[in-house]
């Protein structure tokens, strides 16, 4: 891959994906921002073209509109440009599944997983093409813990972390890089527009910190990336119980304790 690539952020008006654009801009990459917030992106921008000389493009769009989303589409398909998709936009929810309108379920799961998957539709067939590139999918630890209690959320995440080890499988062997960030309480704008307060969390990282450990983990080719875990051999043995398991799904019989009056 040409590492002076093109990155596309989406979500890239603040928090973690303003600093991913900021990291790239400092690596010297040129830039194409995606997010809603046109005037937010328009002084990103600026900042980062004064301090780094890299060409900095704005794409306004709304991720969770078909028309807007199809703009961005169109860019990954066509722009050979673009060698690095960031797919980082993403919302959290108010409340708990009882209290949460199905339209804003919808809306949640539109942009968290059917946006992500589209963008990466959209880049992976001219990556696999030209044998090169990555992309960046921002899940998150909640994507692991059911017991949180941010259901529809969390299972966004869980189909983040799904979709990027699968296509790890399917385009790693095509040359293409698929990684998986899962930040944990990260100080970021999405606390207090779903209605949270980030300070009464035990803990929660700068999203700085954050970004430069996803990179840290995107120079190393990780696939999954969790920057806050302090074992990653935690999450080793946990992928290897789930992989010693595989083989034993495809049965002729029901397992034993399921097996009624045999
Ligand atoms: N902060 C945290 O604790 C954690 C965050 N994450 C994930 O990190 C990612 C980034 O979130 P974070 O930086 O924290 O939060 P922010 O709220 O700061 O950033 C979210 C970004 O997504 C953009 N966005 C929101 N809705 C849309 C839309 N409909 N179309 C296009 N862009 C949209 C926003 O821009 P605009 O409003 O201008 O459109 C903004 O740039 C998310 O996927 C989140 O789930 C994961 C784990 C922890
Ligand atoms: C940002 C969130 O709402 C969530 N708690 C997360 O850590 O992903």
């Amino acid at each position: 891959m040409n590492s002076k690539a093109a990155v596309l952020i989406t979500g890239a008006s603040s928090g973690i994906g303003a600093v991913y654009a900021d990291r790239f801009a400092k690596r010297g990459h040129a830039l194409v921002l995606v997010a809603r917030d046109r005037v937010r992106m328009e002084e990103l921008a600026q900042r980062l073209r004064q301090e780094n000389g890299v060409t900095v493009e704005l794409l306004p769009a709304d991720l969770t509109d078909s028309d807007g989303l199809a703009r961005v589409e169109a860019r990954l398909r066509d722009d050979s440009r673009i060698g690095i998709l960031v797919n980082n936009a993403g919302t959290a929810a108010h409340g708990g599944f009882l209290d949460q309108a199905p339209d804003d379920v919808a809306q949640l799961i539109s942009l968290n997983t059917t946006a992500l998957t589209r963008l990466a539709s959209a880049v992976a067939p001219r990556l696999a093409r030209e044998g090169a590139g990555a992309i960046v999918n921002i899940g998150s630890v909640v994507g692991l813990a059911p017991e949180l209690g941010m259901s529809v959320y969390g299972a966004t995440k869980a189909f983040a972390l799904f979709l990027t080890q699968g296509l790890h499988v399917e385009l790693g062997p095509r040359g293409v890089y698929v990684q998986a960030v899962l930040p944990a309480a990260t100080r970021t704008e999405i606390w207090a527009k779903s209605g949270r307060d980030v300070d009464s969390l035990p803990a929660v990282m700068e999203v700085g910190e954050l970004v430069d450990a996803a990179l840290a983990g995107f120079d190393a080719r990780e696939t999954i990336t969790i920057p806050s875990l302090p074992k990653v051999e935690q999450w080793t043995s946990f992928e290897a119980a789930r992989k010693a398991m595989v083989p034993n799904f495809l049965q002729v019989h029901a397992a034993e304790r399921y097996r009624q009056g045999s």
